[in-house]
């Protein structure tokens, strides 16, 4: 097996990092790329700031989402029907071009046995919506840490949101809407969860 290949298969915390120095470098590198003095006054911390930005943008990596699930509470007094938190603030960032995605996250889940912490659903996004994410990615796997977590009839997770190497790059398309959604269990197998859970989320 190649070098790379090995390389490609580590978890990420086992990967090597560089230093905090070498990522402030090559913010300066890139500063000086686009024409830039990275020695004037208004620049000189900016390597600093930009790395702290994107420790917070991308801090979803040191975040279990399995284990942000993991209390759950069983005493719902027989509680049988969807919970859905919709209209979860989405701030992400786009793999491709590492540009903004901002839009908004529905999740749904049919309980089995046991509900979580609502607030909970919107760690979980968050969790990873602080990655470099393209969309579908970013919907499976917030449905499939709900699935695993919790074991529920069904999850439904749909994200809209726009992305800004559309809006504001490239093709320059704005007011455009990326429409993404997993749905498992009931929602996938029964047309009237699905059409339920569009009804509760104003679809
Ligand atoms: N499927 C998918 N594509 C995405 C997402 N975010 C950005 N993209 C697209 O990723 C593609 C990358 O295409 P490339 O041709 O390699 O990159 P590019 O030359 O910058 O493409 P343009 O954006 O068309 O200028 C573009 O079509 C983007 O619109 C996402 O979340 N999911
Ligand atoms: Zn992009």
């Amino acid at each position: 097996m190649s070098v790379e290949k090995v390389t490609a298969l580590k978890a990420p915390d086992e990967r090597p990092r560089p230093g905090r120095q070498e990522a402030e470098e090559a913010v300066r590198t890139l500063l000086a790329y686009f024409g830039e003095d990275p020695l004037r006054e208004g620049l000189v911390d900016t390597p600093r700031r930009f790395v702290d930005a994107y420790e917070e943008f991308l801090s979803g990596y040191a975040e279990d989402p399995v284990a942000i699930l993991s209390r759950t509470f069983e005493e719902v007094d027989g509680y049988n029907d969807i919970v859905l938190m919709k209209n979860i603030r989405l701030e992400s960032h786009c793999e491709h071009h590492i540009q903004p995605i901002i839009g908004v996250a529905h999740v749904a889940y049919l309980p089995s046995d046991r509900v979580v912490g609502i607030s909970k659903l919107a760690r979980v996004v968050d969790a990873y919506a602080r990655r470099l994410q393209s969309q579908e990615t970013l919907t499976s796997q917030i449905a499939t840490a709900i699935e695993t977590a919790l074991a529920p009839r069904g999850v439904a997770v749909r994200i809209e949101a726009e992305h800004q190497c559309i809006s504001t790059r490239g093709v320059r398309k704005t007011d455009v809407a990326c429409v993404t959604q997993t749905l498992t269990g009931v929602f996938h197998a029964d047309p009237q969860m699905e059409a339920r859970f569009y009804r509760l989320i104003g679809v």
